[in-house]
Formats: structure tokens, C-alpha cells, sequence
């Protein structure tokens, strides 16, 4: 479902009382609650107003959608900007599972974070203008593995062809295994990309099509400009 708000302020409201109620109903039901986030610039805001929602944070366990293959300590890594913006004030309280842990080699790395069963409540995407979500870019040599639904593996390993670093992403298949999936996403530019794939069966040239071409899980998409 698309929803559309006119600024980030109302927009990340709208999102983090999703993410939110979506937790409090697995929490409600007796479950441990499973937040998987992705990095990038766009969930800053959405992280530190999340950060202060009311909510029985003991009881949710907070991992990441992707990884780049970097100490935690690393400007870009993605585990620093979620203990620096999401597991803070009420937050605090979360239990979180990272997934990059150099000098551990990628494979090693791997095995650790395949090792996850927990149920993913909810994952919270981003997207780039290239169509990638996740760490899933189109032309990365592991492509065709990440989508592939008959395997088995939560996480894989990609090389992006364009972007730094190497990454540590879901899989197309574990994404299918969320109870949710939120994208969040602004601008023009991303809106175009969001339509040109919604247009058209699902392709590796824009990954984010499988994920609006599925009818397995819902797919909520909050946009503002
Ligand atoms: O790079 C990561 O770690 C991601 O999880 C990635 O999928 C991100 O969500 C998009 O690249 C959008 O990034 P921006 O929010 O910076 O545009």
C-alpha cells in the first residue's frame, strides 16, 4: 500500500506508529518482536523519533536488513548508525544482533548471521535510485542467488558494483519470511524509480520489483517529497 504525506515530519510519524504497532501486536501475542532496519542516510530521523516511542522494548530484537563489511566503530557502517540513533532512550532497552564483526573473514561472518531464526516482525527498507534495496544492486555478481527464492539462506553476501564496500544483505527469500515490509523512500527521483518498477514484471535491473511484484507479505511504501 502507498502512502504518501506532505513533509518528513508527518511521514516518519505515520511510519514509526507502524513499526511501532506492528512490534506491540507480535509483543501482545506472547512473541519476541523482530525489527530489522537498513542503514543509509533516509532512517536518521525515522531512528531517533523511534527511539522514543513507548514501548516494551525488552521484548523486541533489533538486526539489520543489510551490512557493509566494516568494523562497527566505521563512519559508514550501518551498526554505528543504529546504536547511535535507534538504541537510545527507551530503545535502549532492545537486545540487537549485528552482523559485520571484521577481522572475522566475510564467510565466518556469514555463518554467524545465518545462524539468526528469530522471527522478523517487521523490515524497514530504503531504496536507491538505482533500484536497489537491501544491499540487493542490480549487476552485483550474487544477484541471482539473493533472489532466488528456493534458497534457503537468511543472509548473503554482495559485491555492489558501484557502491562501497562489500555487504552483508537479506535475501530476497528471508524478506519474503518478514510479517511486514515497510520502504521508506522521498523525493522525485526515488518516487520515478519506485513507478518505473511498480510498471513492470519483477527484474534484476531494479531489485525492488520483486519486492512490489510479490503478494506474500504486505508491502507498505511511505513517501514524502
Ligand atoms: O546502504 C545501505 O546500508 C542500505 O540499507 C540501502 O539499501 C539504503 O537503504 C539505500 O541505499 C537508501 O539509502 P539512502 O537512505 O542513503 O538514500
Amino acid at each position: 500500500m502507498w502512502h504518501e504525506y506532505p513533509d518528513a515530519p508527518s511521514c516518519i510519524e505515520a511510519l514509526a506508529g507502524h513499526i511501532v504497532s506492528a512490534l506491540r501486536r507480535d509483543i501482545a501475542a506472547g512473541r519476541q518482536a523482530g525489527l530489522a532496519v537498513s542503514g543509509g542516510r533516509s532512517p536518521i530521523a525515522l531512528f531517533d523519533a523511534l527511539s522514543q516511542a513507548e514501548l516494551d522494548w525488552e521484548f523486541v530484537t533489533v538486526t539489520l536488513v543489510d551490512e557493509r563489511y566494516l568494523p562497527p566503530t566505521h563512519a559508514d557502517s550501518n551498526e554505528r548508525l543504529v546504536r547511535k540513533h535507534l538504541l537510545r532512550n527507551r530503545a535502549a532497552a532492545a537486545g540487537f544482533l549485528g552482523l559485520a564483526h571484521p577481522p572475522e573473514g566475510m564467510q565466518a561472518n556469514l555463518q554467524r548471521a545465518n545462524r539468526q531464526k528469530h522471527r522478523i516482525t517487521l523490515a524497514v527498507l530504503g531504496m536507491g535510485e538505482d533500484g536497489h534495496t537491501a544491499s540487493l544492486f542490480p549487476g552485483a555478481p550474487q544477484l541471482g542467488r539473493a533472489l532466488d527464492g528456493a534458497r534457503g539462506d537468511r543472509y548473503v553476501h554482495v559485491s555492489p558494483p558501484k557502491a562501497p564496500y562489500e555487504r552483508i544483505s537479506m535475501s530476497l527469500n528471508a524478506l519474503m519470511r518478514a510479517g511486514g515490509l515497510a520502504l521508506y523512500i522521498s523525493g522525485p527521483a526515488k518516487r520515478r524509480v519506485y513507478e518505473t518498477a511498480a510498471a513492470q514484471a519483477a527484474t534484476p535491473a531494479l531489485p525492488v520489483s520483486y519486492l512490489i511484484a510479490q503478494q506474500e507479505v504486505p508491502l507498505d511504501v511511505y513517501w514524502h517529497p
